[in-house]
C-alpha cells in the first residue's frame, strides 16, 4: 500500500539538540486526499511538514514520496522530486516583495526549467483565475490584502500541478471571512487538480472540510473523527 500512496511516513523522529520533538510518526496520504493535521502548540506540526518538504531534516524514519524513499536518493534527485511533486503554502505567505504577482506565481515553473513565455503566461493566468485573481498579474504583493496574498501563494503552490500540497496554517494570518474564502479556494483547487493536501491547522472549519483528521502527539499520530 505504501508503494502506491502519495506520501508514506514511517517512524519519523525529530529533535532539536537534546530536546525531542516527536518520534514514531507514521502517516499515509492517498492521491487526491485532503488530510488535516491538528495538535497542541509546539508539538511539532510545522517541523513535521518541514521534514516532509525537505526544509528540515528528520533524525530517524523514512519519508516515501510517490513511492520513492527520499532519503535514499542523492540530494539533486531528492530536490528534483520535491520540486516536481510538492507545493507549499506558508502561514506568512512568503511571496517575494520585489516581484510581481505573475513572477511570484511563475517561480516553480521557472525552477522546473519551463521558460517558454507564452506557456508560462497562460498557465499563470489560468491558475490566478482559479483563485479569483484574474488580471492581477502586474500587481506587487504590497498592493494586495492578506486574503489576496494567500490566494497568490496558493496559485504559486499549484502552478506546476504538484501531486502533494503541504499547507502550514494557511489561514492563520487571515480574518475569519478571508480564512473561509481561502480554505474554500485551496480545497477546491486541490481537488480540481487531483492533488493530495496535508494541512496543518488550528481551524475547526479546515478540519471539517478535510477527508480525514489526524492529531499529532509527541509519540505518534492519532486518527480523529472529523468534526460534525
Ligand atoms: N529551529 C529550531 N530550533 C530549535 N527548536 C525548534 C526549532 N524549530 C522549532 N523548535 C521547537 O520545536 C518544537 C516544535 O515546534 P513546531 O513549530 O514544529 O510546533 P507546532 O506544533 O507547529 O507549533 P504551533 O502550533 O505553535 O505553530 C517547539 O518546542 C519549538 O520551540
Amino acid at each position: 500500500m505504501s508503494d502506491t500512496a502519495l506520501l508514506a511516513v514511517r517512524g519519523l523522529a525529530k529533535r532539536y539538540g537534546a530536546t525531542p520533538v516527536f518520534s514514531g510518526i507514521d502517516l499515509t496520504l492517498a492521491r487526491g486526499e485532503v488530510v488535516a493535521l491538528l495538535g497542541a502548540s509546539g508539538v511539532g506540526k510545522s517541523s513535521l511538514l518541514n521534514c516532509i518538504a525537505g526544509l528540515d531534516v528528520a533524525d530517524a524514519g523514512e519519508i516515501r514520496l510517490l513511492g520513492q524513499v527520499v532519503g535514499q536518493l542523492a540530494e539533486p534527485q531528492a530536490a528534483a522530486l520535491r520540486r516536481t511533486s510538492l507545493g507549499f503554502v506558508f502561514q506568512a505567505f512568503h511571496l517575494l516583495p520585489h516581484l510581481s504577482v505573475a513572477d511570484n506565481v511563475a517561480l516553480p515553473l521557472l525552477l522546473l526549467g519551463q521558460r517558454e513565455p507564452a506557456a508560462v503566461d497562460a498557465r499563470v493566468a489560468e491558475v490566478l483565475a482559479g483563485v479569483g485573481l484574474a488580471g492581477y498579474q502586474a500587481r506587487r504583493p504590497r498592493e494586495l490584502s492578506g486574503g489576496q496574498l494567500q490566494r497568490v501563494a496558493i496559485a504559486r503552490a499549484l502552478v506546476h500541478r504538484p501531486a502533494l500540497i503541504l499547507a502550514d496554517e494557511p489561514t492563520g494570518n487571515l480574518d475569519p471571512h478571508s480564512a473561509a474564502q481561502v480554505l474554500d479556494l485551496l480545497f477546491a483547487q486541490v481537488r480540481q487538480n487531483g492533488a493530495g493536501c496535508l494541512i496543518v491547522t488550528h481551524s475547526d472549519e479546515a478540519a471539517r472540510r478535510a477527508d480525514r483528521v489526524l492529531r499529532l502527539l509527541g509519540d505518534g499520530v492519532r486518527a480523529e473523527a472529523p468534526a460534525a
